[in-house]
């Protein structure tokens, strides 16, 4: 046999055993809290044309696709990013439809990054858009809802960063910039490279008080109180009303008692060119990457022929177990059933008994006396806690030790 069949690709993993009954407990927290919050489900497909991940619509690059073609040569795209194939399905399937919707999801993405990074390339995600409504209550909602999704899952220590791209975009309009140059702004301000970012600034000779803004922007405000002082760096409309949005955000969030957990840094840019307005990234210790990241994005729903404004979040499901791992709050997932074992003259006995547990919602695996030390063996590998019983002929049980 050859040997390398066993091996997967660099950046994706089996997931067994008691590490996926751990990560079907925080799907299931996840989705519980979501639902509780009026989202319903969606599936869309896991492969999309690609169009409907192209540059125009601002998610990943497309050296990051893992894209192929079909028997039409059409080519296709695995999905890297679940919002856009929403905003597809919304338009496709709500186009007259005025009043909110949202939407639920869960599944894997795709992203083919370089193996230097040392990163997953098929994650889980679960997330949920509310679309067409374009209200700060709306914000609050969907950052509230992270918040208490992630605390249902175990995590206390939380912190949810918030930012506003429009901040950003105000000061690039009245510096001049051009598009292509406030994307590479925003990748050297996102990636911290301030020498970059001022080299940048300096070649396009942007005037010196607004380079000064743009590169003080990751040490503008952390908490409310600095809002006021983020207002003052700037006389533009738009980045005043992005800092108006901030303000009237924490007042609902404070409705929610969810506040505590929020602070705001106007250098916080995301690599996804379709946000129009909040967004925010959700911390915890144990991972260095953000555990949850969503936004405004209020044109994307026009590429797809709908006028229609919306907001989303998606929290990566394998970071929250590798943190909650890493905190050591491994959840607690319970017996996962029982081994029941018989003997030639006790299969009958042993039905019987797998049937009642059954009945009462027990998972019961039937199984050959013979191969009692194997199973126990394979339980243990995949950490699997599960009760042993040996059923005699007259259906007496008998309790196993592992
Ligand atoms: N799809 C975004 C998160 C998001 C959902 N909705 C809005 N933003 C991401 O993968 O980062």
């Amino acid at each position: 046999m050859n040997k390398s069949l066993l091996h997967t690709p660099e950046g994706v993993r089996d997931v067994y055993g008691e590490e996926y009954a751990r990560k079907l407990f925080v799907e299931k927290k996840l989705h519980d809290t979501i639902h509780l919050y009026g989202y319903q489900d969606i599936q869309t497909p896991t492969f999309e044309f690609f169009d409907v991940y192209s540059k125009e619509i601002g998610t990943t690059p497309s050296s990051q696709l893992y894209k192929f073609f079909d028997k039409e040569g059409n080519t296709l795209a695995l999905r890297p990013d679940f919002t856009p194939s929403c905003a597809r399905c919304a338009a496709k399937y709500f186009m007259d439809e005025t009043a909110p919707l949202r939407f639920t999801y869960s599944g894997s993405t795709f992203t083919n990054t370089s193996n230097l990074q040392g990163k997953l390339k098929e994650v889980t995600q679960m997330g949920a858009e509310l679309m067409l409504e374009p209200s700060v209550e709306a914000d609050a909602e969907m950052i509230s809802l992270v918040v208490e999704a992630l605390k249902n899952c175990g995590l206390t220590d939380l912190q949810i960063t918030v930012g506003e791209v429009e901040y950003f975009k105000g000061i690039c309009a009245q510096a001049g910039l051009n598009e292509e140059v406030e994307l590479k702004l925003r990748d050297f301000i996102s990636a911290k490279n301030y020498f970059g970012a001022q080299e940048l600034l300096e070649e396009q000779r942007v005037r010196k008080d607004y380079a000064q803004v743009l590169l003080g922007l990751a040490d503008l405000v952390k908490g409310t109180q600095d809002l006021e002082s983020a207002k003052m760096q700037v006389d533009n409309e738009r980045s005043l009303q992005a800092i108006e949005r901030l303000e009237a955000l924490y007042e609902v969030l404070k409705k929610y008692g969810t506040e505590k957990y929020v602070s705001f840094d106007l250098g916080l840019l995301n690599q996804y060119n379709y946000y129009t307005g909040v967004i925010f990234k959700g911390y915890t210790y144990g991972v260095g990457d953000a555990i949850v990241t969503g936004g405004r994005y209020d044109k994307l729903l026009s590429y797809f022929g709908k006028n229609a404004p919306a907001i989303g979040f998606v929290v990566v499901v394998d970071d929250v177990l590798e943190a909650l791992s890493r905190q050591n709050k491994k959840p607690h997932t319970g017996l996962d059933g029982c081994l029941l074992f018989y003997t030639p003259d006790s299969y009958d006995a042993a039905l019987k008994k797998a049937n009642q547990l059954r009945l009462s919602g027990v998972s019961a695996e039937l199984l050959p006396v013979s191969c009692k030390q194997d199973c126990r063996r394979a339980d243990l590998r995949g950490r699997l806690r599960r009760e042993a019983m040996l059923i005699h002929a007259d259906g007496s049980c008998e309790q196993l030790k592992s």
